[in-house]
């Protein structure tokens, strides 16, 4: 066995697998699967199983998730680098396809950071209703935010805050809403070793702490009707089946949705609670679903769903916590910048409601700056309110008052900046379009070294016949720049030449 599993776990396990704990230890011996799945905002599974550049193998409980050989390496092709498929632990898909996303769900995703699962969500809603995604630390929310704008989604407010302060913010107004639990990992030891070698440290009581802590605070957040799914990435039934059973107990009109008859599931295991503490209807919990190494084709994982039956109206789903006068926002000071705090009061420049900032002319200008933008360039209707933070515009899919107070990362889709009265495009609009949606686009040949050259930032030399227009467009200007006919970015085409908008801090270096 390649990996140094801490003796205190291999003897828990050996106690509460019994017969079946040398097969569960076998799975130490075989090498973890690598798994993508494919980002169906750009691309449908069936296309880009025509033009996938790995054998791919279906992972059963992810119809958009894939086996790729060992060996791979699927963050080194153009394709990674263009959003068609995020790299994800196959385990790690379930949790989402347990939440039932229906266009227009309010989606909340509490512990989200890298963003694995928000940008498996955002592809569930094809840009319908919302997505908030959340992570209680700063620094892991600039990678959740960079996966956001990469996978190009557009109806996402991404935060940076306690669940509570959501909770103050948002009372029973989500519809689903998922707790990736952060927790002792004892599921990933032969994926990362580190998570084995920290296990002692990191350990299980301490976990349960949060993960009670979040829990409640979801009850708090759900809209009735609604689901909360919970999952962790480790065996200990304190962290799983009991932390259901406590959640359960002190929270009403909760059951436990069974999911032991979907692919890969194995039943929880409420005989593993131990037998001094009492928790009432406890068969339940056998519903909950288990995923384990030894089989299936992934690591260890542990999934509840959890269904708030409680009559709609039976509680208070008023929006009055809502009023602070007070707003703090964060923003990046550049694409990759450091995220900086800053404080509004009241000086939001929010199109189509001048009376909010009481600055109609600025009002008007961001609006009206990116309106003429969109006119000249794009083919689409931008979804959502343009809000102004600072020069930084957005579409937001949520009335931004519903903010106040929060730290928020982005409160919308990033569109670009105004700066001298002219609005420049960001990169993450580019990643959001379509090829048809920009009046300009210059398709590069994913297996030509071009498309590498343009991901590194180089300038190029293109034809002027190789630029595609909508009828009336003039060649000069922005155009997308797209890989196979996926929008990976800008560049703006003048006399063959393309000088290159691919941001410093997105720029694929490795190569
Ligand atoms: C298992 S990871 C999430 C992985 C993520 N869902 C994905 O699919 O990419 C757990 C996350 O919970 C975050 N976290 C820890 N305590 C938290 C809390 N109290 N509230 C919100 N997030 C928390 C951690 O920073 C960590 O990013």
């Amino acid at each position: 066995m390649a990996v140094q599993l801490p003796a205190l776990f291999i003897e828990r396990m050996r106690g509460l697998l019994g017969t079946e704990f040398d097969a569960f230890m076998t799975a130490y011996d075989a090498v973890p699967h690598t798994g993508i799945r494919v980002n169906t905002l750009k691309i449908s599974v069936e296309d880009f199983m025509r033009i996938s550049p790995f054998e791919l193998r279906p992972v059963p409980w992810c119809p958009s998730g894939f086996y790729v050989p060992y060996g791979s390496k699927p963050g080194l092709h153009p394709y990674y680098h263009a959003g068609l498929y995020y790299i994800q632990e196959p385990s790690a898909m379930a949790p989402v396809e347990l939440l039932g996303i229906q266009p227009g769900d309010r989606v909340l995703d509490l512990c989200a950071a890298p963003g694995g699962k928000s940008t498996q969500i955002a592809a569930k809603l094809q840009g319908s209703g919302v997505l908030v995604t959340n992570d209680i630390h700063a620094e892991r929310t600039k990678a959740l935010a960079k996966n956001i704008e990469l996978y190009g989604v557009r109806n996402a407010v991404v935060l940076n805050e306690t669940p509570e302060r959501i909770a103050e913010a948002f009372p029973h107004y989500f519809n689903k809403i998922l707790i990736d639990a952060p927790c002792s990992g004892e599921g990933m030891f032969r994926k990362d070793e580190d998570m084995a070698r920290q296990w002692e440290t990191h350990s299980v009581e301490k976990c349960t702490v949060m993960q009670r802590d979040i829990l409640s605070m979801a009850s708090r957040l759900l809209a009735p009707d609604g689901v909360i799914v919970y999952s962790t990435c480790t065996f200990a039934p304190e962290e799983n089946e009991e932390m259901i059973a406590e959640f359960l107990k002190v929270n009403d009109g909760f059951r436990v949705v069974s999911i032991t008859d979907r692919p890969g599931f194995s039943p929880g295991r409420p005989e593993w609670i131990p037998s001094k503490k009492r928790y009432p209807d406890v068969e339940q919990l056998a519903g909950t679903g288990r995923l384990w190494p030894h089989r299936i084709e992934g690591e260890g994982h542990f999934a509840a769903v959890l269904h708030w039956e409680r009559e709609p109206g039976q509680q208070n789903t008023s929006d009055q916590t809502l009023c602070v006068s007070e707003r703090s926002v964060r923003e990046e000071a550049g694409s990759h910048g450091r995220i900086k705090a800053e404080r509004h009061k009241g000086g939001r420049k929010q199109a189509g409601d001048s009376r909010r900032s009481g600055r109609a002319g600025e009002v008007s200008t961001a609006a009206e700056v990116l309106a003429s933008f969109a006119a000249g360039q794009l083919t689409l209707q931008l979804p959502g309110q343009t809000v102004a933070y600072g020069d930084r515009i957005y579409q937001a899919p949520l009335d931004p008052d519903r903010l106040n107070g929060l730290k928020v990362i982005r409160p919308g889709w990033f569109v670009g900046t105004v700066k001298n009265g002219r609005f420049n495009p960001s990169h993450p609009l580019a990643t959001a379009l379509h090829r048809n949606d920009s009046v300009r686009s210059i398709v590069l040949n994913g297996s030509s070294p071009e498309s590498v050259r343009y991901l590194k930032g180089e300038t190029l030399l293109i034809e002027e016949d190789r630029v595609q227009l909508a009828e009336g467009a003039s060649p000069k200007g922005y155009a997308l720049i797209c890989i196979d006919g996926y929008a990976s970015g800008w560049g703006k085409w003048q006399d063959g030449m393309l000088k290159n908008e691919y941001p410093a801090g997105w720029r694929w270096t490795s190569v």
